[in-house]
């Protein structure tokens, strides 16, 4: 089984999510078993991105518990469209969060720390659909209340999952072809690297945006976990990130 995780800008529109099906069919050709990890849909002033429902009201200051519940609903709508979009298209599929999807956190709202993951529910369900979405970004602390686990945080969703699940590797679909040896949003020198190790890709995430999230990097270094970035658009060899 595999771990994919379709980001915000995968996830932006009807027409992008039918690669990110496309994908996740290949996926399910391939490994049997896709766990799909998703972020909200889209940037900055899009309707349902994370940065729009922080700012449905300034009170949020005065409950983080609050931002976070709104701040979780991002991804949860993405699961729920993805998973209709993706009965449309034909692939049986499930939805599990909160406690369903065995993501414990601890420490401060808005940056929690993914403490235990316990997948049974994710196992259990995989035998009766060989794809189910998970929405990313979030856990369940010890009261059972929703945290966010800070911002990126989808991709060490992902890596936890993968983790937990052995997953032969976990897949990044990016409007980018791979890792580069620089963010080529600042260069056209940027080449894509087919191969690195995870230590390698640490000084490239030392930026105010990483390919990949440094906490869920650092996560993957830790547990071992293959990791395999590459673009959404084509079918273009991406870059391996080995532990
Ligand atoms: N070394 C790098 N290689 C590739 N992309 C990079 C690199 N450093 C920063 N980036 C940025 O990472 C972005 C992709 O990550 P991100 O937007 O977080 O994906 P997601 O949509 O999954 O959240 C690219 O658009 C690019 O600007
Ligand atoms: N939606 C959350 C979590 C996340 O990981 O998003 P993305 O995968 O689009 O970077 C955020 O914006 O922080």
């Amino acid at each position: 089984m595999i771990v994919q995780k379709f980001g915000g800008v995968a996830m932006k529109d009807k027409q992008t999510r039918k690669i990110c099906i496309g994908h996740i069919k290949s996926g399910l050709e391939n490994h049997q078993n896709v766990v799909v990890v998703v972020s909200a849909i889209g940037r900055g002033d899009d309707p349902y991105s994370t940065d729009r429902l922080l700012r449905l009201t300034d009170a949020f200051i005065y409950s983080k518990a609050a931002s976070d519940l709104a701040a979780s609903c991002g991804e949860l709508i993405a699961s729920a469209i993805l998973s209709a979009e993706l009965e449309e298209a034909g692939v049986p599929n499930r939805i599990l969060h909160g406690i369903q999807a065995g993501i414990w956190t601890s420490g401060d709202f808005g940056d929690g720390t993914i403490s235990d993951v316990d997948p049974t529910m994710i196992v259990d369900s995989l035998q009766e659909s060989g794809c189910v979405i998970i929405p990313g970004f979030q856990g369940i602390n010890e009261f059972g209340q929703v945290m966010t686990i800070g911002r990126g945080g989808s991709d060490l969703s992902a890596i936890a999952l993968g983790g937990a699940l052995r997953a032969s590797h976990v897949e990044f679909f990016k409007d980018v072809p791979g890792v580069m040896t620089s963010d080529p949003r600042f260069g056209a020198n940027a080449k894509k690297l087919d191969e690195m190790s995870i230590h390698q890709l640490l000084p490239l995430l030392e930026t105010n945006h990483p390919v990949i999230q440094k906490r869920a990097a650092i996560y993957a270094m830790q547990k071992a976990i293959p990791l395999y970035v590459r673009g959404i658009a084509s079918n273009e060899k991406g870059t391996w990130i080995l532990p």
